[in-house]
């Protein structure tokens, strides 16, 4: 689904995405981990065609990414809401804006709110609602236009460990429910191997590591040893100071 190949962006004079290559299938899950600053969200941002490339390309089915594609859901750290509308409002604009009819929007986002279990919040705006409801509508403000990619740049950062989990199950659902291929942006070392069937550590704007999860998607994962070893794994990885060291093993 998504091929990037040989991926470098600048901001002025610093190179801040390096030569990145790699490859999702579709249907299929990355989680984007590194150190504060070493280009994620850069690199997210370059697959949303929300920045442009200053070499290389990001092909997305079959096609080179030169614009924001209909089918590519984002969703941000903020959130993103609009804070003068409700629930129910935030999640029909984007459907209202494409020119869907009446009746269509009335059952998708029926249907969205229901899935998402937030039918009870649809008067509310979003100034009411807990963080963790917040980001259920931007999901559900993602879903409704039916992406076959969704990105996500630390969404769940704001939240308290349980309410994490829980938004974690989520997407973990909606992906196996939907087949929907996504990319998570994280600091987080415990929720890139949760829901990362591939897992990218960078560094300094590189890609020093991808590993393959086998463990993703396993029931009650999080109360497994391998959880917590394929966490320990993946920590020593990120202490290497030096960008580059692809001897390193992670078996
Ligand atoms: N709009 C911008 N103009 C100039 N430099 C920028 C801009 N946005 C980001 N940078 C710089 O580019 C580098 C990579 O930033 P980016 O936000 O991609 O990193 P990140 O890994 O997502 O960091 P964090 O985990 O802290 O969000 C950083 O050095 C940052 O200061």
């Amino acid at each position: 689904m998504i091929k990037v190949e040989n991926l470098t962006f600048a901001y002025q004079a610093e190179t801040v995405v390096k030569e990145i290559n790699f490859e999702l299938n579709a249907g299929k899950s990355l989680a984007i981990i590194g150190p504060s600053g070493c280009g994620k969200t850069t690199l997210l941002y370059l697959l949303a065609a929300l920045q442009k490339p200053d070499s290389g390309a990001v092909t997305i089915n079959g096609k080179n990414l030169t614009q924001i594609r209909e089918k590519t859901g984002v969703i941000l750290q903020d959130y993103g809401l609009f804070p003068w509308k409700t629930v129910y409002k935030n999640l029909t604009l984007g459907l209202k804006i494409r020119g869907y009819e009446k009746y269509k929007i009335t059952k998708i986002v029926g249907q969205t709110l229901k899935d998402l279990k937030i039918e009870e919040l649809a008067n509310n705006y979003p100034a009411e609602l807990s963080g963790g409801q917040k980001q259920r509508v931007a999901i559900g403000r993602a879903l409704v236009l039916k992406p076959d990619l969704l990105l996500m740049d630390e969404p769940f950062s704001a939240l308290d460990a349980l309410t994490r989990e829980k938004m974690q199950n989520l997407i973990l659902k909606i992906h196996q429910q939907q087949k929907l291929s996504f990319v998570i942006v994280t600091h987080d070392i415990a929720e890139a191997v949760f829901l990362g069937q591939t897992i990218m550590v960078m560094q300094a704007g590189k890609v020093i590591k991808l590993i393959d999860n086998q463990y993703f998607g396993e029931e009650k994962l999080r109360e497994k040893a391998e959880f917590f070893l394929l966490q320990k794994k993946l920590r020593q990885l990120m202490q290497f100071k030096t960008a580059g060291d692809l001897s390193y093993e992670t078996k």
